[in-house]
């Protein structure tokens, strides 16, 4: 081995070799079936590779989409694809590609975010980056409970193949996002690439398969999910895995899980992406049957505080000095000034006391309103100096609907 290490951007000739490595870092092969099919969603010019002697050993892909965050939609660095050759490891190629993407990012001056999700929490806390959601992964019981309620009048399930149907859903998602923070565009090929529907992608389970719930209003919600069969001693055993599950109306959500947990020779039902404000268990008749766990999901690295702060609303009026440290740009290290009632928004540089004092990756775990400021105060991660200040935070920052990410990127 070389030790020939040379940082650069990609090209679109890399694509073949940058898949076989990262496919690789993730312990599995590049299937036939799903070759090229990231190609859809690849930006070479985003994308940094460590090389040693030539060959890729590292790299880190930036994906160009928009964040839903509390009042707004906001552009941000989505990170992933991040994989250094076994060979290589722990010599700082992560580090050198990680301050590469964020540096890129930043130097855009459009996106005051950058977004992950992690394959390991340990990684990224010393980048920057804060734990901002939570998703609940269910394991459903299908005997043991069930969806109290019926559909209202005229309401209707539809069971149809997914790219049949792509504009419907895609319009609901695009509702939802307005309203839920969390959720990531999906411009250009995303949808195309999402519902692909490869066999490598299937892991044992049938052709992915969407329901749609419809009122008088037209499609209200949807749930691409895939099936399997078993069977066991005592009969039947099948398996249903949601894929997704985004609903517009309390009637739609209810409806489509009342579906989805009594399908016929179905035992079991499996959801890795609920959010932890998820009514669900409020609608079973035995919430226990569901076995959620809860796990972390979107990580939030705040590139540009004021932008950041200024550009998502806030759920009460808040007036406060925010004393902020960050090691990487420091550019955000300083004391900042938020002013918030309802839709107006000022954040400005001052030399006033700050009221908390925080490390950019609190505020990053703080921003999309699922984390709160007593939370992260009760662990030290946010120091009050003036009375009062971390409730007042705690009440502005905080948002009606928690985060979630309903998608791995
Ligand atoms: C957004 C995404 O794409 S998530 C996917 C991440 N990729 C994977 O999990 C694939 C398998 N793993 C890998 O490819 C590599 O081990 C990586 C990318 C996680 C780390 O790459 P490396 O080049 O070894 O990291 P690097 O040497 O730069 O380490 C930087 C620091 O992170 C720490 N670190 C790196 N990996 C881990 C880990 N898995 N767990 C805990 N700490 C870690 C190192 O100890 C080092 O700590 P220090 O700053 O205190 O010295």
């Amino acid at each position: 081995m070389t030790n020939d290490l040379v940082l650069r951007t990609a090209t679109e000739a890399d694509y073949p070799e940058l898949e076989a490595h990262i496919h690789r870092a993730f312990l599995d092969d590049v299937d036939e079936d799903t070759a090229d099919l990231n190609r859809k969603v690849f930006e070479p010019g985003r994308t940094q590779l460590m090389t040693d002697d030539g060959r890729i050993v590292g790299s880190g892909l930036v994906i160009t989409r928009d964040l839903s965050v509390p009042g707004g939609v906001v552009p941000a660095a989505h990170v992933t694809g991040v994989g250094v050759a076994s060979t290589h490891r722990r010599r700082g190629v992560l580090t050198a590609l990680m301050n590469a993407m964020l540096t890129e990012a930043h130097g855009r001056g459009t996106e005051p975010l950058a977004v992950l999700w992690a394959s390991e929490g340990a990684i990224y806390g010393r980048y920057g980056y804060g734990l901002a959601s939570w998703r609940v992964s269910y394991e459903i019981a299908t005997r043991d409970t069930s969806v109290v309620g019926t559909a209202p009048d005229g309401a209707r399930l539809r069971q149809v193949a997914t790219r049949d149907v792509l504009d419907e859903i895609v319009a609901v998602y695009d509702r939802v996002l307005t309203e839920r923070p969390g959720l990531s565009t999906r411009p250009g090929q995303w949808w195309e690439y999402l519902t692909a529907d490869p066999k490598g992608w299937r892991r044992g389970m049938s052709a992915e398969r969407t329901v749609l719930y419809e009122d008088a209003g037209g499609v209200r919600g949807y749930a691409r999910f895939r099936t399997k069969a078993g069977w066991g001693n005592s009969g039947p055993d099948g398996e249903v895995r949601v894929t997704e599950l985004l609903a517009e109306t309390p009637e739609a959500h209810a409806a489509l899980w009342r579906f989805l947990t009594s399908i016929d020779l179905v035992r079991t039902v499996k959801y890795m992406h609920g959010p932890i404000d998820d009514p669900l268990p409020h609608l079973v008749t035995n919430p226990d049957a569901l076995v959620g766990s809860a796990g972390g999901s979107l990580w939030v690295r705040i590139l540009d505080v004021p932008g950041a702060l200024a550009v998502r609303r806030y759920a009460a009026p808040v007036d406060v000095v925010l004393e902020v440290t960050d090691t990487a740009f420091t550019g955000n290290t300083g004391r900042w000034r938020l002013v918030a009632d309802d839709d107006k928004v000022d954040v400005s540089r001052t030399d006033a006391d700050g009221d908390v004092a925080l490390d950019v990756r609190a505020l990053g775990s703080l921003y999309l309103g699922g984390v709160s400021a007593g939370t992260l105060a009760a662990g030290g991660l946010i120091s009050e100096r003036a009375p009062g200040a971390v409730a007042r935070l705690s009440a502005a920052f905080g948002w009606h609907r928690v985060p979630v990410s309903v998608e791995v990127f």
